[in-house]
C-alpha cells in the first residue's frame, strides 16, 4: 500500500509537482498518465527516494520512506526502467542475481529464483550467461522486470518499461508479463504517455497535467465521466 499526501517537488523556480495525493492499495495496479513533461516521473522516483520531495510526505505499507536510506528502501522496491536498465557488464544471471544477494540469499535459492523467472518470462537459459548487447530488445525488458521482481518485492514501480520496443513486441510482452501470477500480488505505479497502454493495464489511472493530478480513477471513469475538458481531450487521442 502507498500512500502519497501533498507532495510537491521544486527544482530552483520551476514546481515539477505540485501538491500531489494519491494512494495505491495492494495488488492494485495505478498508471501515472500524461503529457511529457508534466511530472509523471518524478513522482515515481520520489516514492522510492531517487528524488527527494521538497514538501509533503510519502509512506509505504504505512511507514514513511524517510525512515530508511534510498539504498536500503530500493531493495525492498523493484524498479524497471525503458530499455531494462541493465548494467552492460552484468550477464542476465548476475544482473537477475542482484538484490538476492545483497539481501544475504543463499547461492541455490537464487538459481532456484533466477531459473523460475526465465522459464514464467520465456527467456531461455542459454541466455544466462548472456550480456545485455547479446539480447533482443524484448528480451532485455524480460530481464529488467526478472531483476526487479526476484526477491519477491511487494511494490515495483515501472518507467514507461515498454517505451523502447516497437508496438509489435511491446504488446506481446506487455500481454505476457502482465498475465504473470506474481505480478497480480504485487502493488504497482506504471508510467506512461501512452492512452492504450494505460487503458489496458490500469486498475486506476491518474492523469496528470503540468504538475498536478487533473483526475484519477478506474479507466471506464475517465473515458465516460471526464472531470475536464483536458480528460476529454486526452482520452480522445485513443
Ligand atoms: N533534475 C531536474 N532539474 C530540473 N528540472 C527537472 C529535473 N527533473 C525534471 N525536471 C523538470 O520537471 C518537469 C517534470 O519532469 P518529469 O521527468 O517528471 O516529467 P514526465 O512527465 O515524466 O515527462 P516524460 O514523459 O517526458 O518523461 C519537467 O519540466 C522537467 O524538465
Amino acid at each position: 500500500m502507498i500512500e502519497v499526501r501533498n507532495v510537491t517537488k521544486q527544482f530552483a523556480s520551476h514546481t515539477a509537482v505540485n501538491n500531489v495525493s494519491l494512494s495505491v492499495a495492494r495488488g492494485e495496479t495505478l498508471v501515472l498518465l500524461g503529457t511529457s513533461g508534466c511530472g509523471k516521473t518524478t513522482t515515481l522516483k520520489m516514492m522510492n527516494r531517487l528524488i527527494e520531495p521538497s514538501g509533503g510526505s510519502i509512506l509505504i505499507d504505512g511507514i514513511d520512506v524517510r525512515r530508511e536510506s534510498g539504498p536500503e528502501l530500493r531493495r525492498r522496491i523493484g524498479y524497471v526502467i525503458q530499455d531494462g536498465g541493465l548494467f552492460p557488464h552484468y550477464t542476465v544471471a548476475e544482473a537477475i542475481a542482484t538484490v538476492p544477494k545483497l539481501l544475504g540469499w543463499e547461492p541455490s535459492a537464487i538459481l532456484e529464483r533466477t531459473r523460475e523467472l526465465m522459464a514464467k518470462l520465456q527467456l531461455p537459459e542459454t541466455a544466462l550467461n548472456r550480456y545485455p548487447a547479446e539480447l533482443s530488445g524484448g528480451q532485455r525488458q524480460r530481464v529488467g522486470l526478472a531483476r526487479a521482481l526476484a526477491a519477491r518485492p511487494p511494490v515495483v514501480l515501472m518507467d514507461e518499461p515498454f517505451g523502447a520496443l516497437d508496438p509489435f513486441t511491446r504488446r506481446h510482452v506487455r500481454r505476457e508479463l502482465f498475465g504473470l501470477s506474481e505480478l497480480k500480488e504485487t502493488t504497482v505505479v506504471l508510467v506512461t504517455h501512452d492512452v492504450s497502454e494505460a487503458l489496458e493495464l490500469a486498475d486506476r489511472i491518474a492523469l496528470m497535467n503540468q504538475g498536478s493530478i487533473v483526475q484519477i480513477g478506474p479507466p471506464d471513469e475517465l473515458l465516460h465521466n471526464p472531470a475536464t475538458d483536458f480528460v476529454k481531450d486526452f482520452l480522445d487521442l485513443y
